[in-house]
């Protein structure tokens, strides 16, 4: 495609070369250009792409996207825009041919819910035997298998990636596409140039201070999701942000419809009955009314299965479909995941690792806890100011909602985990709240199931599905399913080699 047709109508200055240039691909990391390509290059949070562009130009780059003045000493066209994340969502969208518009795209933001919303959609649409696509925390599939297209960013890529992934899927027959759209994806540009036919807020609660610095800034980068949205809004109205949300919304020209369980809304659950393992409530919209059941507990899943069912209701599906769409998710990965059960105790692993999700979570479990809910968690590494807050507010937290808590590392990254706890045991401790400090989460979560009795349920929070824990630069794999299973075959095997 002719690098003119790439930049027409963007916002350009001309450093060099000229516009009559045929690209083959499209590249942000100079590691991956190839000949004839155009490396967009990238001011980034830890390194400046500009200093790869010499490197882009040896591997064959024919042109180069830039935001600041340089010249390239070789016989390549650079262009100058102001922003180039935002410029390389625009090229990549043309170069693939806009596949976003070949979708019914579905978009999920909000601080939580929206992986568990996404698997009830997906859930519902395929009950309608559709061809459904997803993007988010879990990975990128069309069905249940791996989309070749793989991200660097943990749930919205990259803009070219991500383009990419709605060519492939479009390329396969996908004509549905349900994503998470995080706020960091919202605020640098990820999801520019893509066309979202339902956009859905969850909620909003604090989260990723360190990128947005306040809630109003937070909030404006998941509103971003609803300029991108062309038929539907759907938006939760019992959240304080999503109020403010609708306010915003209400002149535009797509379509709002409100979702709740205690506001007056347009898709509304009552009848609300919960149980240690599964919840069912009635779903009552403009097009009827119906049971739904959802194998989850917990108010977090009425909420999130209800933006299923307003997604299904803005879809034209009929309401028993998505009732038995919703009805066959049996499980979602990390999501209050039972990962070991006998008689003696419960082990559940969840991914909350907010103050709200914490709470929410503790709050679930309690009503059906007989004897002592034990927490294993810990607060991941946020840079700046903004890491203390969140570890006394998540301290405070479990002080007030376990029974014991094993505070441990989550993802230190190259903080000092021994200092991250201690802060967090501190505010356990100032909120008379009894625990333990332990670095190792493996060896905290021993611990944990060490110490409990029959009828106590111990929660891993904060990793759920994520299978890998981030100590300095080193990944080490991480998962909490399996650490678990091996502990309590260890200590049967222990206990049946004592016996004989
Ligand atoms: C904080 C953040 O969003 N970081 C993203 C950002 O990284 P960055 O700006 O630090 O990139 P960088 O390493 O400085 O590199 C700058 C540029 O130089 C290029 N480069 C670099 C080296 C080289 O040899 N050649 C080269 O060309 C890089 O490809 C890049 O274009 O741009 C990169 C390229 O797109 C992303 O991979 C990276 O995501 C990192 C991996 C990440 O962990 N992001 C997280 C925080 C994130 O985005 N999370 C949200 C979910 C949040 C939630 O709701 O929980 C998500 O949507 O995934």
């Amino acid at each position: 495609m002719l690098l003119a047709a790439l930049v027409e109508g963007l916002e350009y200055g001309t450093l060099q070369g000229d516009l009559h240039v045929d690209i083959s691909d499209i590249a942000f990391d100079s590691r991956e250009v190839s000949k004839g390509g155009l490396f967009v290059a990238i001011t980034g949070f830890t390194v400046d792409g500009h200093r790869y562009i010499e490197k882009a130009v040896e591997l064959g780059a024919a042109a180069v996207l830039v935001e600041k003045d340089i010249h390239v000493d070789a016989d390549v066209t650079v262009l100058k825009l102001q922003d180039t994340r935002q410029a390389l969502a625009e090229v990549a969208a043309r170069f693939y041919g806009r596949p976003s518009e070949k979708l019914n795209l579905i978009g999920i933001t909000g601080t939580n819910g929206k992986t568990s919303t996404t698997y009830f959609i997906k859930s519902i649409l395929e009950q309608n035997d559709r061809k459904v696509g997803v993007i988010g925390t879990i990975g990128a599939m069309v069905g249940n298998e791996p989309l070749r297209t793989k991200s660097t960013t943990p749930t919205t890529p990259e803009s070219l990636h991500l383009q990419r992934m709605f060519a492939d899927m479009a390329e396969a027959g996908v004509q549905d596409c349900v994503m998470e759209v995080s706020s960091h994806a919202l605020s640098l540009h990820r999801a520019a140039a893509t066309r979202f036919k339902i956009g859905v807020f969850t909620n909003l609660t604090p989260d990723h201070l360190e990128l947005h610095k306040t809630m109003e800034e937070y909030f404006e980068a998941k509103a971003m999701l609803f300029d991108l949205t062309s038929d539907f809004n759907i938006i939760n109205v019992d959240n304080d942000f999503g109020r403010q949300l609708i306010d915003k919304v209400k002149g535009y020209d797509t379509k709002l419809v409100t979702y709740g369980i205690e506001e007056d809304a347009d898709i509304r659950a009552t009848d609300i009955r919960y149980e240690a393992d599964r919840t069912t409530y009635l779903a009552h919209t403009p097009a009827g009314s119906i049971e739904i059941t959802v194998n989850l507990p917990g108010s977090i899943y009425v909420y999130n299965s209800l933006a299923a069912v307003a997604c299904a209701y803005c879809s034209g599906i009929n309401l028993e479909h998505a009732a038995a769409g919703i009805r066959a998710v049996e499980r979602i990965k990390g999501r209050l995941e039972v990962v070991y059960h006998d008689d003696e105790r419960k082990i559940i692993v969840d991914f909350a690792h907010t103050e709200d999700s914490l709470e929410k979570a503790l709050s679930t479990l309690r009503p059906f806890t007989q004897g002592r809910l034990l927490l294993v968690f810990g607060v991941y590494a946020a840079p700046g100011a903004v890491g203390s807050p969140k570890r006394e507010a998540m301290g405070k937290i479990a002080a007030e909602h376990a029974d014991f808590s094993i505070v441990t590392s989550d993802n230190p990254k190259d903080q000092d985990p021994d200092a991250i706890i201690a802060e967090v045991s501190a505010a356990v401790a100032a909120a008379g709240g009894a625990y333990r400090g332990i670095v190792d989460r493996r060896e905290a979560i021993q611990f944990a199931i060490d110490m409990s009795e029959k009828d106590d349920v111990i929660l891993i929070a904060g990793k759920g599905h994520e299978t890998t824990q981030v100590i300095g630069k080193t990944e080490i794999p991480f998962n909490e399913a399996e650490i678990v299973t091996e502990i309590m075959a260890a200590r049967k095997s222990n206990s049946s080699s004592k016996k004989v």
